[in-house]
Parts: structure tokens; sequence; C-alpha cells
């Protein structure tokens, strides 16, 4: 791969900030990222964000096609030279927003891994997405900021825990890949980053309905965290009075003081559908 700040150089370009543009600048990191994903030549993978090429040359070789949606129309006659100079054919690349793509569409009868070096200011928002069409999505390995890896890593408990956290470990198993330091990149980041694999699942007896009012719930409980529960759920945008959301809370047999950072995945599960049964019963 050429380095990409000769490359932007030569084209008179320039790394863009809004778009998150810190490009892996060291072909072996990029490479060590690929192997650690084990894809094989069976795989499609969607590319989320290839820029200048870094993970797309040793991708490609690993799989079979490559997908890579690209949102800076500028960088893509940069991408499509290095891939030619490499003699690659198996990538499409898609000039587009991925928060505007349809990934379930891009999939259709098949299934996809996921990789990506995303843009820090987007990243919770696109795995976000990939939850709600892990239908089609069997895997991601996504590069974050290490803080935000950190947070997605807490167990129920731990103050790092969140929101996030608690939706992301209901889908999917979450693992550390690597983490990288800011001298593989270019420009130079002022943090560290991580890459993350998630495996994601289904979980049974849960249906779309369900799961649409347990991320409800979780949101409702992470939104005062320094409430109880009984507190920072009522007369919320759950739309629950003090009452319902005590006989809930009961009924899932969850104490009313505890705050949302205590609740496992189960325990929040177990909550949603007791409130989903009470609400119910209420109307
Ligand atoms: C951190 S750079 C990583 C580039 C390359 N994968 C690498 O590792 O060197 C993020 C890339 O995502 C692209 N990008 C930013 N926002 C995007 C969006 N909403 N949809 C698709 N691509 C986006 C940027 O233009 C940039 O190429």
């Amino acid at each position: 791969m050429t380095h990409p700040g000769e490359l932007l150089k030569k084209n008179s370009l320039y790394a863009g900030k809004e778009l998150g543009q810190n490009f892996l600048s060291n072909p072996a990191t990029a490479q060590m990222i690929v192997d650690r994903t084990g894809v094989d030549k069976e795989m499609i993978v969607l590319e989320i964000g290839p820029g200048l090429g870094a993970i797309t040359l040793p991708l490609a070789r690993a799989c079979k096609q490559v997908v890579a949606v690209e949102k800076d129309r500028r960088i893509i006659p940069l991408l499509e030279e290095e891939l030619a100079n490499e003699g690659i054919r198996n990538v499409t690349i898609i000039n587009q927003d991925i928060l505007k793509t349809d990934i379930r569409e891009l999939a259709g009868t098949k299934k996809l891994v996921v990789i990506g070096n995303l843009p820090y200011n987007i990243s919770s928002q696109i795995l976000f997405q990939l939850i709600t069409i892990r239908q089609v999505v069997t895997r991601a390995f996504l590069m974050f900021q290490k803080e935000l890896a950190e947070r997605l890593l807490s167990p129920a408990g731990n103050r790092n825990y969140s929101r996030l956290a608690a939706v992301v470990q209901y889908a999917s198993k979450i693992e550390r890949v690597a983490d990288i330091r800011p001298n593989n990149f270019f420009p130079r980041p002022d943090v560290n980053s991580t890459v993350l694999r998630f495996d994601f699942f289904e979980t049974k007896g849960m249906g779309k309905e369900d799961e649409i009012l347990l991320f409800s719930v979780i949101k409702a409980a992470f939104s005062k965290r320094r409430k109880t529960l009984h507190n920072a759920m009522a007369d919320g945008e759950l739309g629950l009075t003090k009452e319902i959301v005590g006989i809930a809370l009961e009924n899932a047999g969850i104490d009313p003081s505890r705050r949302a950072e205590t609740l496992n995945v189960q325990e929040f599960i177990d909550l949603s559908k007791a409130v989903g049964k009470v609400s119910t019963n209420e109307s």
C-alpha cells in the first residue's frame, strides 16, 4: 500500500476531520487485523469507510468479495487506483453514507461479515444499526476509541457499564481483538484505539416488539443514572406512573432502590417483560 500521507499529497487532498479520517498507515497492523478476523474465501465482507484501502487490500485477498461503503467521493479514485495497482478485482465500492445505507438490501439473501475502522463520532450509531439488522450480519470487527471499547466490554456493576453496553451485550458476544497505538495512523489521532469483535445472536422468545420495549426500558433506566430504578423509570419517556413501575419491578423480583448500572442483561429482559405485562393489564 502507498502511505496515505504520500497519496493525499500527490493528489492535492487532505484528511477530513469531520469524516474522522485517520487512515491506517502501517500495513502490518492492517494485515494483523484482517488475519485476526479469520475471514475466508467463502465470505462476503462489508467494509465501512475503506478510505485509502489499508484494510481493503489485505481483506480482498483473504475473502470472496468486499463491498466497501465510503462517504468521501474525493478519495474513491485513489482507492480504485490502489486496488488496480495490486490487481485486485473483487471489491465493489459504493459512494454512500453508511448511516443512510440499507445494509439488509445490500446483503440480499447472503450473510455478511462487517469490518470497519470507523469515524469515532458515529461508531455508536453504526453499532446500534448493526444490532437491529443482525439477522444478516453474523459478526463485526470494529475499531473504537479505546475508552468506548472499555465501556462496551464492562460488565454490569462496573462504573463504566452503560446503556450501549447493556444493548450490545444483549445482542452479541464481545471480545477484544487488538489495541492499536496512535503511531499506526496518518494523521496521528490523540487517542488510543481498540478493535472489538462482535458475534451477534438472537435471543429465544424475544420478538421484534419485545426488543423495542427492552431497548426503551434500558434507555429509560439509564436516563437518570444517579437515581434509583424506581425514580429513573417513572414519568419518563416510557409514559409509566411510579405505581406501575413499582409493580413491574416487584413482579420482576428487582429491588426498586437499585440503579441501572447494577442490572445485568437477563434482569433487564425480566424487567421489560414485567413492564410489558403490567402496561397491557392497565390499558
Ligand atoms: C478512520 S478512517 C479509516 C479509513 C481506512 N479504513 C483505514 O483504516 O485507513 C474512516 C473512513 O470512513 C469514511 N467515512 C466517514 N463517515 C462515513 C459514513 N457516514 N459512511 C461511510 N464512510 C464514512 C471516511 O471518509 C474514512 O475513509
